[in-house]
């Protein structure tokens, strides 16, 4: 179990994430909603420990930095890696050992090529396999649909469906309403850094209107459209 209590964080005087109290148990989905800027991958890069912050994320099974994998919106790699390269360093990170990467190449990635020049659905897919081969226990998945080809998707969604069974701890954003409702068992809300609302699946789609009808219209008629 992942327990976060009392989270604050802040980039000089800007406060992004204020008193963020969290739990995310094994064999749980969890999806962090919320507008551009509320705070999302602040708040995945603090649990990843890629941020320092003031307050609490306590792991029960040890360092959270030795069983977490981390998907970024945008994937960076170094200049001359090959994909499978890419996939051999995270693995050994691990002492993983993969005899044959092509065999664990979901996505069909063409593995020989550098990966800066894959395509950003491609990098993403690359990163995503990478953190899967490490085998770890803790996934934050920061809008891992985002940019991914339909098929590409529905593995992705056959991936999730297993990594719950296998009782790891999955966290993900995604600004696409169908998709949560099909993968999450729990929804927050994270609005201006503070979490309005969470709520397990039954309602759903209580979230959904809150953040529908949020002053939208009165937005649009700004534009004088006529
Ligand atoms: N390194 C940084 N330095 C200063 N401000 C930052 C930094 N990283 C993020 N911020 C600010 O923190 C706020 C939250 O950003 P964050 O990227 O966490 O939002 P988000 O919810 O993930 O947004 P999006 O949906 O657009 O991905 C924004 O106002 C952003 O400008």
């Amino acid at each position: 179990m992942i327990s976060i209590d009392s989270l604050y964080k802040a980039y000089n005087n800007h406060h992004v994430l204020n008193d963020i109290c969290l739990s995310f148990k094994k064999g749980e989905i969890h999806g962090i909603v919320g507008e551009n800027g509320a705070g999302k991958t602040t708040l995945f890069r603090c649990i990843s420990g890629m941020e320092s912050f003031k307050g609490k994320i306590e792991y029960d099974k040890g360092e959270i930095k030795n069983s977490i994998g981390f998907l970024p919106t945008n994937p960076y790699f170094f200049s001359k890696i090959t994909g499978k390269e890419y996939l051999q360093l995270l693995c050994n990170a691990r002492k993983i050992k993969i005899g044959d990467f092509k065999e664990k190449n979901i996505f069909d990635l063409p593995l020989d090529k550098y990966a800066e020049t894959y395509s950003t659905g491609m990098k993403k897919k690359l990163a995503l396999t990478a953190i899967l081969l490490q085998n770890n226990d803790v996934f934050i998945l920061d809008e891992p649909f985002n940019g991914v080809d339909i098929h590409s998707n529905i593995i992705i969604n056959q991936v999730l469906s297993k990594l719950k069974e296998l009782d790891k701890i999955i966290i993900l954003s995604s600004h696409i309403f169908s998709t949560l409702h099909q993968t999450c068992d729990y929804l927050h809300y994270l609005k201006k850094g503070s979490i309005e609302r969470s709520v397990d699946k039954t309602n759903f789609d209580s979230i959904e209107k809150e953040m529908q009808t949020s002053g939208i219209e009165a937005r649009i008629d700004r534009l004088n459209l006529g």
